[in-house]
């Protein structure tokens, strides 16, 4: 309904003689349909859910059975119009044109409203942040400027060896570059929660290993969950905290970024069942500290490290397989890039040179991107 209004005013839509595309390097006037604080709606955070209608011309799927080309991260450009600056961001589930997930996702009805998801982070100093949290949402007003989609990574163009599929892909991200990994999860596993879907024939196994400050600001926790719960034979996820409380003395702020319906206990790992002696005793950083489970599967298990990613936890997860090729993406703050496989190129053109903990272990420096 409120993307009808918006066609009513703009025009755009099936009636409109100049259909309305986003276009990859022309901005194009699209409104705000929706603001929420994330995770919790109720409490102002640094988080927010922003929903941006797309014109009703955007097409849909266009075949979905193609792993390789589903094998790909999109993101859209937003700027706004009084400032000159444009920021990149990712939407959580590519319902972008030429999407080749649109039925996995739950979009190719024509009844669903096309927005774009996108959890955007704002920083004390941040410009464009600053504003995409101010502004007021108004689907009948297109207040933003956007641009896309941007292929962020694809198979098909950045891997030198375009020959087959991975094995597995894993994915090393941090903060908000988990946006990344949950839309490539999305593209090949559809949106958690939604019945009835097909998933991506051949499609690698992606593991994600998740790094975060703490439990406050970990995002798409209960998604994830729901997605590892869904496809096990497929995906896993790892969560690094740096601080984690005892599971009887979780923030307000950890309850709400877990949900409802995941439950903490201590790691079987990592000295049983009782969180007192286990809390006392010197547990390795290589051994969970909790782990994350859900009412409805207990047994399908997030694990939580209170540490950063290590050299010795990609070891132990890159150890060679007899199955075939593994990729590593890398998604994060500059540092946490820097210190996995080096900094990204000057221009933002080129990928650099791979360093880091990756190039300490071998990796190939064509397994590996940069997000
Ligand atoms: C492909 C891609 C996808 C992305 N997807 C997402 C996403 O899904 N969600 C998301 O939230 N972000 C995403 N980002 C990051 C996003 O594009 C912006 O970089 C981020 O939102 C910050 O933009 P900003 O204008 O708010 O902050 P900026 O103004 O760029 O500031 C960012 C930080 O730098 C500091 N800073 C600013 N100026 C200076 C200075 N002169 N000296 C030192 N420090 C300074 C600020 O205090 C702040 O901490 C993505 C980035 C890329 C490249």
């Amino acid at each position: 309904k409120l993307l009808h209004l918006y066609t009513e005013i703009t025009g755009d839509g099936p009636s409109s003689s100049v259909p309305l595309k986003l276009e990859p390097h022309t901005h194009r006037p699209l409104p705000l349909v929706s603001s929420t604080y994330y995770p919790d709606p109720s409490t102002a955070s640094a988080h927010k859910l922003l929903q941006i209608g797309l014109p009703s011309s955007t097409s849909s799927s266009v075949g979905i059975s193609d792993v390789k080309r589903a094998l790909r991260i999109r993101s859209v450009y937003i700027k706004e119009p009084s400032l000159v600056i444009e920021r990149a961001y990712t939407p959580l589930y590519d319902t972008l044109p030429g999407s080749h997930s649109a039925a996995l996702v739950g979009t190719a009805t024509a009844k669903e409203p096309r927005v774009l998801d996108l959890i955007v982070k704002r920083y004390p100093d941040g410009e464009l942040g600053k504003m995409l949290h101010r502004a007021v949402a108004n689907p009948t007003m297109p207040q933003l400027e956007v641009r896309g989609p941007v292929d962020t990574w694809s198979f098909e163009r950045d891997s030198a060896e375009t020959g087959g599929v991975p094995e597995r892909i894993v994915m090393v991200v941090g903060g908000t570059g988990i946006t990344p990994a949950y839309q490539l999860l999305t593209n090949l596993f559809g949106r958690p929660g939604k019945t009835a879907q097909a998933r991506m024939k051949g499609a690698p196994r992606i593991e994600v290993l998740y790094a975060t400050q703490d439990l406050e600001n970990v995002l798409l926790l209960p998604q994830l969950h729901a997605s590892v719960e869904a496809n096990r034979d497929k995906v896993s996820v790892q969560l690094f905290a740096e601080r984690v409380a005892s599971p009887s003395s979780l923030s307000p702020g950890a309850r709400s970024a877990l949900g409802k319906g995941l439950v903490v206990s201590p790691s079987a790992k990592a000295g049983g069942r009782s969180w007192i002696p286990f809390f006392s005793s010197k547990a390795s950083s290589l051994e969970p500290k909790l782990e994350l489970t859900s009412v409805s599967s207990p047994t399908t298990t997030i694990p939580v490290f209170e540490s950063r990613i290590t050299q010795q936890h990609l070891e132990k997860v890159l150890t060679p397989t007899a199955d075939g090729r593994t990729l590593i993406l890398v998604s994060g703050p500059d540092g946490m890039v820097s210190a996995m496989a080096g900094p990204r190129s000057r221009d933002g053109q080129t990928q650099g040179r791979l360093t880091g903990i990756l190039a300490s272990l071998n990796c190939r420096h064509e397994d590996v991107f940069k997000l």
